[in-house]
């Protein structure tokens, strides 16, 4: 039986080998969390706030790769009915649970565990992981979760405007036509990991996700109200990101350090597991498809040389699935002299 909830399901008082690791440990810092919190109400009709989220926008992307949106339109009741839905599936019986296990990435649904397949150590998580655009297939999605297929398309619909949105003011912040992301991604490739995190008997020795940053362009990330676990690093430390009630986290990932010539940082980060109890999150990732290739855009080039040579998004995926957790993908790209 594959899973770590399932594992854990038969009292596992202790953590197995393939578990045991120290990948990018490192203390967690304490000090107090100024993540910045930018509110999005409003921005679509109002140009001072818009104005003024923007410089937020800017100046996160430039610091941190991390921040939290507030009023950016997913309802509270989707919100919380997607963080439903995991523990629903995860707390079926295990058989059941089977039924959608596969370590196929290309697959447009399956559950799986581990996080990363190859990773020479397992991490202590397992998750759903589900295609959005291009759309799951009719037939993959599990019929026996209540409303299943409606609230995980209105939710993925909802990223995905919200995306966009975050896209124009990027563009805009980087001195560009509003409109280049989006066209630059179009069509996008947005998909949906949906992990547990079940407790752990001993949380130091184990990981629930070793520290990466994400491959694509950006990503929403919905955290479980009441469970810590996510922790960005930040200039070496590792700073607790915690969830904020109706806030989401997005953070710039790869193809977007690219894409701005390195004006932006992708943000590296790690799970945290713990004794109490289980933590959920949903991650969609949004970026280009496999077929695309990313280089620095054009129009940021001028006088400044570009700092990434250009990749197929399908390469660095599959590099990105290869390689060991812990190691910067980004830097394979980077145009040594610069
Ligand atoms: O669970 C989280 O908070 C983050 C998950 C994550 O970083 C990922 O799946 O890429
Ligand atoms: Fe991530």
């Amino acid at each position: 039986m594959a899973g770590v909830r399932a594992m854990v399901d038969l009292g596992i008082d202790h953590v197995p080998n393939e578990y045991l690791t120290s990948i990018c440990k490192g203390i967690t810092i304490k000090a107090p969390n100024n993540l910045p919190i930018i509110d999005l109400s409003g921005i679509d009709n109002d140009d001072l706030k818009r104005k003024s989220a923007a410089e937020e926008i800017h100046l996160a992307c430039q610091k941190w790769g991390f921040f939290q949106v507030s009023g950016h339109g997913i309802s509270n009741e989707l919100m919380q009915d997607i963080i439903k839905i995991v523990h629903y599936f995860f707390n079926l019986p295990a058989k059941e649970r089977m039924v959608y296990y596969s370590t196929d990435i290309y697959k447009s649904f399956r559950f799986s565990t581990g996080s990363i397949a190859s990773a020479k150590k397992k991490f202590w998580s397992d998750y759903l992981f589900q295609h959005c655009q291009p759309a799951v297939h009719e037939d993959d999605v599990p019929e026996s979760i209540p409303n299943y297929r409606k609230i995980t398309s209105n939710y993925a619909k909802a990223v995905d405007e919200l995306a966009r949105k975050l896209l124009r003011i990027i563009a805009q912040n980087l001195g560009l036509d509003w409109q280049i992301l989006e066209k630059h991604l179009d069509p996008p490739k947005q998909t949906m990991k949906m992990t547990y995190y079940p407790q752990c008997p001993c949380p130091d020795q184990a990981i629930g996700i070793g520290c990466h940053a994400d491959p694509g362009t950006i990503t929403v990330l919905q955290q479980e109200l009441g469970v810590e676990g996510l922790e960005v690093n930040y200039n070496g430390q590792w700073i607790p990101v915690k969830p904020v009630e109706g806030a989401l986290v997005i953070n710039v990932a790869d193809m977007l350090q690219i894409l701005s010539n390195n004006k932006y940082k992708s943000a590296e980060h790690r799970v945290l597991v713990n004794t109490k109890g289980p933590r959920v999150s949903i991650a969609s990732f949004y970026g280009p498809t496999d077929d695309k290739h990313i280089a620095p855009l054009e129009e940021l080039l001028g006088d400044n040389p570009p700092v990434f040579k250009a990749c197929l998004f399908r390469e660095y995926m599959d590099n990105f699935y290869k390689n060991h957790l812990g190691t910067r993908n980004i830097e394979t790209l980077k145009i040594l002299n610069n």
